[in-house]
């Protein structure tokens, strides 16, 4: 029998998808039940690298949402309009949903699931957080009996190409964007990718899945690699680190009766932590749970095969459902999402964590004193204080701390920014 599937976008993503479908020699027999019967796109005069019938594309995406002889709308356009209303448009027709769109999920997960679930209709979106690597069904399915302490992620592989060309050939910023646009890793608006909030959504939904609690989009503190310089790339090398851009969801008591932590910032990771050694567009996801322990999921974060691979999973998870009969509108509860709270997050002040922060000052005798009474007056202690360069006639001196309260440390901060040795602060980041 054969199931019927509706390409909304045919980019980076769905040409990945289409090209799964039409080779399906050597794969599992499930691929060959799967027929695209029309594609949706903005332009119709684009030259693809797929050949597909003219007759199954359209630009009136209506009209795939709403065919009848359509299973499964799957959406790889991007963005938030269209794709939200035409993801309601499906589901109101009945259509079950694949999607890899991150952004609509984590800010109209609610709205969309709650549709779903009445519908009796699947949304499955493996695609949407790290690329090829399954980590969404790990931790709806496999990871389920844990109770879980959190999740640290390297989650958006376009800003981990950019720091990790950065940091190994000392490459541009701007010339590494452009070479993970080319390879079709970055976002439409790459900015969704530089200034974290890619990465933000992805770990709004992975906290709401390991903490089983839906979570206000909004509410995820999130700062960029906009900021990461050179000269931090290089003492962070000095001092034993790596930057990363991590996503962290971590619960204060290991349940999301309590309160979690959400947050995405670049970070100085030790080098022999895990994460660090995870390059390029690979992303990894470190789950450490009750009783299992600590878990890494590791693989290819973006691009079009790994995306396609999760994409085309999920059109056979449905299909295997439907084909053996599951299509009474009673959906299976691991595939699904029922959330009804929210989960209460941690104030980013109220966050403790280690900084690094490098300082430029005027080099007069008794500046590094000045900086230590700061620190104590702010119960901020320091784990190792260095003076390496300089730049400009000004000293360059850097500090790590101890975990401190985010609070108390910014509380130090604005007043050492007023000490008259002190020229400026440019960068401050957190220390994993
Ligand atoms: N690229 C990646 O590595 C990954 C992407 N994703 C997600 O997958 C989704 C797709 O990404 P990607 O394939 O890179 O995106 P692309 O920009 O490469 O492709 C988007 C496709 O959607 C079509 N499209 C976009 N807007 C409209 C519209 N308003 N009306 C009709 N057609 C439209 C475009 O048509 P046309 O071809 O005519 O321009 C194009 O075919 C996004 O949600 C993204 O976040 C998830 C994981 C990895
Ligand atoms: N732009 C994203 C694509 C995958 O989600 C990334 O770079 O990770
Ligand atoms: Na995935």
């Amino acid at each position: 029998m054969a199931f019927k599937i509706g390409l909304l976008g045919l980019g980076t993503v769905g040409t990945g998808v289409a090209k799964i479908l039409l080779d399906p020699v050597g794969r599992n027999p499930l691929i060959k039940e799967i027929t695209i019967e029309r594609v949706g796109v903005r332009s119709l005069s684009k030259t693809r690298d797929i050949s597909l019938s003219p007759d199954l594309f359209t630009t009136t995406l209506e009209e795939i949402v709403t065919d009848p002889d359509i299973d499964i709308v799957v959406e790889l356009l991007g963005g938030l309009e269209p794709s939200r209303s035409l993801i309601l448009k499906a589901i109101e027709n009945g259509k079950h949903i694949v999607t890899a769109n991150k952004a609509v999920i984590a800010r109209y997960g609610e709205e969309i699931y709650t549709a779903a679930n009445e519908a009796g209709v699947y949304v499955l979106l493996e695609g949407a957080v790290g690329g090829g690597i399954p980590v969404i069904k790990p931790l709806k399915q496999s990871l389920g009996a844990n109770r879980i302490n959190s999740i640290i992620g390297i989650v958006n592989g376009t800003t981990n190409y950019i720091l990790t060309q950065m940091t190994q050939e000392k490459a541009d910023f701007d010339d590494v964007l452009a070479e993970a646009q080319k390879l079709g890793y970055a976002e439409a608006d790459p900015t969704a990718d530089v200034d974290g909030l890619d990465a933000a959504d992805k770990i709004a939904i992975l906290a709401s899945l390991g903490f089983g609690g839906r979570v206000k989009r909004e509410d995820v503190y999130c700062e960029g690699i906009r900021q990461v310089s050179a000269v931090d790339i290089n003492y962070a090398d000095r001092l034993g680190f790596i930057i990363k851009l991590l996503a962290i969801a971590k619960g204060s008591k290991g349940d999301a009766s309590d309160t979690l932590e959400l947050r995405v910032h670049p970070t100085l990771v030790p080098k022999t932590h895990p994460l660090a050694s995870i390059n390029g567009v690979y992303n990894a996801i470190l789950v450490e749970g009750e009783p299992l322990g600590q878990v890494m999921f590791f693989g290819r974060g973006a691009g079009e095969g790994p995306t396609a691979s999760a994409v085309v999973s999920d059109i056979m998870n449905i299909v295997a459902i439907l084909s053996s009969g599951g299509d009474s509108k009673t959906l299976e509860p691991l595939l699904t999402c029922t959330h009804q709270h929210y989960c209460n997050l941690t104030p980013i002040e109220a966050l403790e964590t280690r900084f690094y922060a490098r300082f430029l000052c005027r080099d007069v005798p008794g500046v590094i004193g000045h900086l230590g009474t700061s620190f104590g007056k702010h119960r901020v202690s320091l784990e190792s204080v260095v003076q390496i360069g300089f730049q400009d006639n000004l000293a360059e001196i850097v500090v790590v701390t101890h975990n401190v309260k985010e609070g108390n440390f910014r509380q130090a901060l604005s007043e050492i920014e007023s000490l008259e040795a002190i020229h400026s602060i440019p960068s401050i980041l957190r220390v994993l």
